[in-house]
């Protein structure tokens, strides 16, 4: 596991839970020497201790050679940390774990990781879930999202009785959910902190979610994807559930708060990709409401009457069109 934050080290107690010798590598050398003294991850995951199948490490050549690798670090830190250990992962079959579009490019994680390490083999594994649920062995079912041969393989590899992995060959698709949803879920927090209503989060989901699909399918992925796990599923679990950081984001900004971005907030950059992504790329042309909101108030662009205004006073259409 590359990335010893909330979720990287949730996998990895699951997958160490379930038997499988699983090695943690996290950056800060410190910050691992006192999760391995303590058993447990005291700063994301307080509570949750190790199985003794679990090694922590800040040493990454400790990888062993045939180890399938999950990347577990923010979308934007992705290129940088495979840039930085490109000798290590590129004999690796890379799982993208994070769940976004990088700044700048536009990319998605799996389109990174081929800029980066063209003949890498990779996956995605996407879906609702939380850290503290997963590393609790709660009940969690999420997209295994890849082109690869060997999927089967990865999917049986990656489940426990408690994770559940349902195989995609849509990678793209599901990459999307679990970018765009983010978005959404900050709109929904904004709408439930400036005390708009259940029913106004109600009508955002579900705007948001045809405003995920026409960029999604604008982008080359099924649409079904969408109405899985890695899309519908995962917009659910964020939009109405306040472990969701996302969310939290939201409504503290709905209610006018100052927010510290020191949390990895990942609907904030990935608003902002897609629309600057708009910009430059012409086969992208589509309207997304939502998504060019959130980003405007974000940006202090719009305050937040002018965004709401603006999303009330579009014209009214058929449900069902395009746009
Ligand atoms: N938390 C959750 O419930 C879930 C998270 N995800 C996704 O997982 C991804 C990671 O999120 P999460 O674990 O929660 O975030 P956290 O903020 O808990 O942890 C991020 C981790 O990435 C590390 N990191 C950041 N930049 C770099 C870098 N350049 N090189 C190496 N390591 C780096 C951080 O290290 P350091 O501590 O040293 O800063 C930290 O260990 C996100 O895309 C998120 O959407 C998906 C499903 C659930
Ligand atoms: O991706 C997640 C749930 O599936 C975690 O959501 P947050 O990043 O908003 O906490």
């Amino acid at each position: 596991m590359v990335g010893a934050g909330a979720f990287g080290t949730a996998l990895a107690i699951s997958l160490a839970s379930n038997g499988q010798p699983t090695l943690l590598w996290g950056r800060d050398a410190a910050q691992m020497g006192a999760m391995a003294k303590a058993r447990q991850n005291a700063q994301r995951l307080a509570g949750l201790r190790f199985p003794e199948t679990l090694e922590v490490t800040a040493d990454i050549t400790k990888i062993p050679l045939k180890a399938v690798i999950l990347l577990a670090v923010p979308t934007q830190a992705l290129r940088a940390t495979l840039i930085q250990h490109r000798h290590i992962l590129h004999s690796h079959m890379l799982i993208a774990c994070c769940k976004g579009v990088e700044r700048g490019s536009g990319l998605l994680p799996l389109e990174v990781i081929a800029d980066v390490l063209p003949s890498v083999r990779s996956a995605i594994l996407t879906g609702p879930s939380f850290a503290n649920d997963i590393a609790a062995g709660l009940p969690t079912a999420l997209t295994l999202a890849t082109k690869d041969v060997d999927a089967k393989t990865l999917q049986t590899l990656l489940s426990t009785p408690a994770l559940r992995l349902y195989l995609s060959d849509d990678p793209i698709g599901a990459q999307l959910g679990g970018a765009l949803k983010n978005v959404v879920a900050i709109a929904a927090g904004i709408a439930i902190g400036a005390g708009l209503g259940d029913s106004a989060r109600a009508a955002l989901m579900t705007r948001g979610f045809a405003e995920m699909v026409r960029f999604a399918v604008l982008r080359g992925a099924a649409r079904d994807t969408l109405f899985g796990l890695s899309g519908f599923g995962d917009l659910v679990l964020t939009c109405t559930s306040t472990q969701s950081r996302n969310l939290r984001y939201g409504t503290a900004i709905g209610t006018g708060q100052t927010v510290s971005e020191t949390a990895t907030v990942e609907g904030v950059m990935t608003a902002h990709a897609i629309i600057e992504s708009l910009l430059t790329n012409e086969n992208d042309a589509t309207d997304l409401p939502i998504t060019r909101m959130v980003s405007a108030v974000l940006k202090e662009e719009l305050n937040m009457a002018q965004a709401i205004e603006s999303l009330l006073s579009r014209p009214l259409r058929r449900e069902t069109d395009l746009a």
